[in-house]
């Protein structure tokens, strides 16, 4: 049984993956060679804080990789672990985007490696997407989706390990559109971000998009797909809109300016997780009621 989990890393997401597992029995540490005394106010008092990456590896059950989105950091951390883990260990990457065969390769432990993919705050978005090899061992598979499932998570377990897995490819697909509407000048990010926050989001918080197409009716979808799919952004760049921003420093919330401003990073992430709390609420009721 999984009981003592080591995250690495303690950015926006290693952090929202200890707090979840923390709120719900494990112990954890979090590693991170630049580890600070943490300020965000919402983090539990049991979180082990580390900087020695042998210690805090040896005695977990799960490990889980939140480093930066770089191929070569992932794969070193992953090829010091094979000699200081448990045997019983299980790896898990939270990698956006990258395939498990890839991160993988070569790996003495990748039989027991696997892809949790966590959506932020990863203390409250439910879905977690399992990506694993076809070597790897059913029983891992099942026990961290039960783990996952003691924690109040929905996980999915992909039949096939491809880059971005499900909800990175439709939402990076939905941000290439929605970043080309406003570079040109079609609509700017608020009413962007209004026509999804009250429109399709809304729809998806209860219906996906198979089940809103079945509402909608296949006939009108096999017309709206046929018309509009040569108009769509087709680029296969990272949007200049959000390049430029990176370039400038602007990363978003973690540095205070993005598409919008923000003064207070901890207040941003609270009122979002408060509202998150309500809507799964609202949810959970809903589905009692049927
Ligand atoms: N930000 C998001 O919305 C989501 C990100 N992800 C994925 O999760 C991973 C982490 O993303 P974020 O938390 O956003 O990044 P982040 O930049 O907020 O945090 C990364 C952390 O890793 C630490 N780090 C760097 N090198 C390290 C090493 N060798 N060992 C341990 N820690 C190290 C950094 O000090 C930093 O605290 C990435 O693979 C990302 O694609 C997945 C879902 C959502
Ligand atoms: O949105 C999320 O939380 C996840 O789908 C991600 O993996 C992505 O990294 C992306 O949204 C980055 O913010």
């Amino acid at each position: 049984m999984i009981t003592a989990i080591t995250v690495l890393g303690a950015g926006t997401m290693g952090l929202g993956i200890a707090r979840l597992f923390a709120g719900h029995g494990c112990r954890v540490t979090v590693y991170d060679p630049n580890i600070q005394p943490l300020s965000d106010p919402f983090l539990p008092p049991s979180l082990v804080l580390a900087n020695d990456f042998e210690k805090a590896v040896s005695e977990a059950d799960l490990i889980v990789e939140a480093v930066p989105e770089q191929m070569d950091i992932k794969r070193e951390i992953f090829g010091r672990l094979d000699k200081l883990i448990k045997p019983s260990a299980i790896v898990a990457s939270n990698t956006s985007t990258f395939q498990l065969h890839d991160l993988t390769a070569d790996l003495a432990i990748r039989d027991r490696m696997l892809i949790t993919h966590f959506f932020n705050p990863a203390d409250y978005i439910p879905l977690v997407e399992i990506v694993a090899l076809p070597s790897t061992s059913s029983s891992i598979v099942c026990e961290v989706a039960s783990l996952l499932q003691r924690c109040g998570k929905s996980p999915v377990v992909l039949n096939k390990d491809i880059p971005g897995f499900i909800a990175n490819r439709l939402q990076a697909a939905l941000m290439r559109e929605a970043c080309y509407l406003l570079e040109n000048g079609v609509a700017d990010a608020a009413q962007i971000d209004t026509a999804v926050r009250e429109g399709l989001g809304l729809r998806w918080a209860f219906k996906g998009p198979f089940e809103v197409a079945d509402l909608g009716g296949l006939d009108i979808w096999a017309k709206v797909t046929g018309h509009l799919f040569p108009e769509l952004a087709n680029s296969i760049e990272a949007p200049q809109s959000i390049v430029e921003k990176t370039g400038r420093g602007e990363l978003g919330v973690k540095s205070g300016r993005g598409f919008y401003e923000y003064d207070d990073v901890y207040r941003t992430a609270d009122r979002l997780r408060s509202s998150l709390q309500r809507l799964l609420t609202l949810k959970s009721n809903f589905h009692q009621e049927g």
